[in-house]
This record gives structure tokens, C-alpha cells and sequence, in this order.
């Protein structure tokens, strides 16, 4: 490379970080919850760059708050443990034995790896359940099923899976307010004590709209919200989603994470953003340019 190569690499360089002004300024003391999914974990290098992003926020004066799933590390757990586990709308049934598995790999080897991902870029972080410092009260969750005409309703028993009742977040502004950065695995905790599954993208919303946060950034594996010809939507309004839901454009997995944007955005929080984690820098894109890269969920 001769010097000026590398005089105009340097300032392409100089360039984009410059275009970075504005939203630094948007964002700066800003509170942003980052929804880490456990396919998103997948890849060496992307969760590296994960750690890293994070620990940009945190640098420029932004505070990231991370709540991670771990979805897939709990399959990899009770297959190897030989236990089998079903779903109903996406959610592990979850039973006594069961949910100390889920406790183990969440609270215990996610919860440390993610936190581990951002200490080693630089920044300070510190991994919790819900269970810690009352952060999150759960009630166990109820779910009904209608026969295939639609007559009779039933009630389904999830066990130990449960909904946040309360979150309590003075133990995330004690984290955040000593320069740290709290790292949360989805486990709750009952007014009876026992410890609850929660699904990572509720405890994301609750923990949002509960801090107020500014902006809730929910990582997964796919662009964002897909029309009916794949193609991604990048804005909708709260309206504009329950029609896709009620026409069927809206299913599976994505129903939970519109939801959870649904109810963070009723709470207060300004945006709410479903995002490709396969993309390098995943967060810098979607904070740092105008209009993001995946669906922005608002009022
Ligand atoms: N309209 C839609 N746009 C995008 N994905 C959709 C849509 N409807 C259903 N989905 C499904 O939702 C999935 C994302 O949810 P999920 O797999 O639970 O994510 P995660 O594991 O990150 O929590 C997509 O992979 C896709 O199969
Ligand atoms: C009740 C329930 O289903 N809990 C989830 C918690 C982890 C999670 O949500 O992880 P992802 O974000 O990676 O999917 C589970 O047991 O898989």
C-alpha cells in the first residue's frame, strides 16, 4: 500500500466516524436495551464484534443494558442430558426438573459468556437473572387453546414457565450508574420463591418499559418484519402490526417479538427495533444511520 492509499484509507476512516456526530448527540446518557437472542450467539467472530459494539455504546456515553436468550444452548443441554422438551407458541414447557437445567445454562454459562464477550473488549460487565436484586417478579404464565372449531377452551399447564409481575430496576441503575454494564438472563423468581423460564424477548420489553428505556433492540436471525413477498418492512406503527397479525403475514416466532415491541412502545419506550444479529456490527448500523437496518415498531 503506498502512502497515499493509506492517507485515503485513513480519512474514509475520519469520514465515517465524523457521520457518526448527529447520532451521538441523539443518543448521548441515552438508555438502550439490547436484546441478544441465543441464535444470534452462534458465531465466533459475530459475537466478538457483539461484545465490541457494546462496549462502544457504553464508551460514548450511551448506557446498553443486555438481556440474553439462549435458546438453542439449552437444546444442546438436554439433548445431551437426554430430555426432551415441546413448545406451545414457542415457549419451552417447562418442568421442576427442567427448569434447573434452563437456570444453569441461562444464569450460569450464557449469562457469563455474554458478559465475558464484553469485558474483553474493554468495558465492564456485569452478568444477573432476574432473581438478583428483585430485578424480576415473576407469576406463572397461563396460556388457553380453542379445540380445532373454536368451542371449547382449554387450559394448557407450561409448568415453571412465567411472565414478569413486577421488575424492580434499582439494581440496573446501581449497575449502570457505577459505569458498569448489566448483563440479564431470563429467569424470574415467584413471590413463593420458585424460579421461573421466562422468554427472553418478554423479559427485553418488560425490562424496557420499566427503565423507560430510549430505544429496545431485539437481535435475531432474520432482516426484520417480512411482507407477504419476504421483502422487509422497515417501519410500522402499532395499528399497521396487528393487521399483518390478524391477516396471517405475522406468525410463529415473530408474534412474540412484535408483541413485546408492541407493549415496550405503550410503555414509553420511542422505538422499538427487530434486527438481523447475523449482520456484522448489527447495533452500530441500526443506532448510527438514518433509518436503521431492520423494522422500527412506533407509536
Ligand atoms: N412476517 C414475518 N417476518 C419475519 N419473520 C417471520 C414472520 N412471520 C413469522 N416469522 C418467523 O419468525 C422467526 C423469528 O422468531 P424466532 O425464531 O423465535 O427468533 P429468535 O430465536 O431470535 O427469538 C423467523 O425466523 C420466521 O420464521
Ligand atoms: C419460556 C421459554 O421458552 N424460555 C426460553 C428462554 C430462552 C430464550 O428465550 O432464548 P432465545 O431468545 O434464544 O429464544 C427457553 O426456554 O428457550
Amino acid at each position: 500500500m503506498t502512502i497515499s492509499d493509506r492517507h485515503a484509507d485513513a480519512a474514509e476512516q475520519a469520514r465515517i466516524v465524523a457521520l457518526a456526530l448527529p447520532y451521538l448527540r441523539r443518543y448521548a446518557g441515552a438508555t438502550i436495551v439490547v436484546k441478544y437472542g441465543g441464535h444470534a450467539m452462534g458465531e465466533e467472530s459475530l459475537a466478538e464484534e457483539f461484545g465490541r459494539d457494546i462496549a462502544l455504546l457504553k464508551q460514548v456515553g450511551i448506557n446498553p443494558v443486555v438481556v440474553h436468550g439462549g435458546g438453542p444452548q439449552i437444546n444442546a443441554m438436554l439433548k445431551r442430558l437426554a430430555i426432551q422438551s415441546t413448545f406451545v407458541d414457542g415457549l419451552r414447557v417447562t418442568d421442576a426438573a427442567m427448569v434447573e437445567v434452563v437456570e444453569m445454562v441461562l444464569a450460569g454459562t450464557v449469562n457469563k459468556m455474554v458478559a465475558g464477550l464484553i469485558n474483553r473488549a474493554g468495558a465492564l460487565a456485569v452478568g444477573i437473572c432476574g432473581k438478583d436484586g428483585g430485578l424480576i417478579r415473576a407469576r406463572k404464565l397461563t396460556r388457553t387453546t380453542r379445540d380445532p372449531e373454536g368451542a371449547i377452551e382449554r387450559a394448557l399447564d407450561l409448568g415453571f414457565v412465567g411472565e414478569p409481575e413486577h421488575v424492580d430496576v434499582r439494581v440496573i441503575h446501581a449497575l449502570t450508574g457505577a459505569g458498569l454494564i448489566p448483563v440479564v438472563a431470563p429467569v424470574g423468581v415467584g413471590a413463593d420463591g420458585a424460579t421461573y423460564n421466562i422468554n427472553a424477548d418478554t423479559v427485553a420489553g418488560a425490562i424496557a418499559g420499566a427503565l423507560g428505556a430510549n430505544r429496545l433492540l431485539m437481535l435475531t436471525d432474520v432482516a426484520g418484519v417480512l411482507d407477504r413477498n419476504g421483502k422487509l418492512i422497515p417501519d410500522l406503527s402499532i395499528a399497521e402490526v396487528e393487521a399483518l397479525r390478524a391477516d396471517g403475514t405475522i406468525s410463529g416466532g415473530m408474534i412474540p417479538k412484535v408483541e413485546t415491541c408492541i407493549e415496550a412502545v405503550r410503555q414509553g419506550v420511542k422505538g422499538a427495533t427487530i434486527v438481523d444479529g447475523r449482520v456484522p456490527h448489527a447495533c452500530l448500523l441500526e443506532l448510527f444511520t438514518e433509518g436503521g437496518i431492520g423494522t422500527l415498531i412506533h407509536a
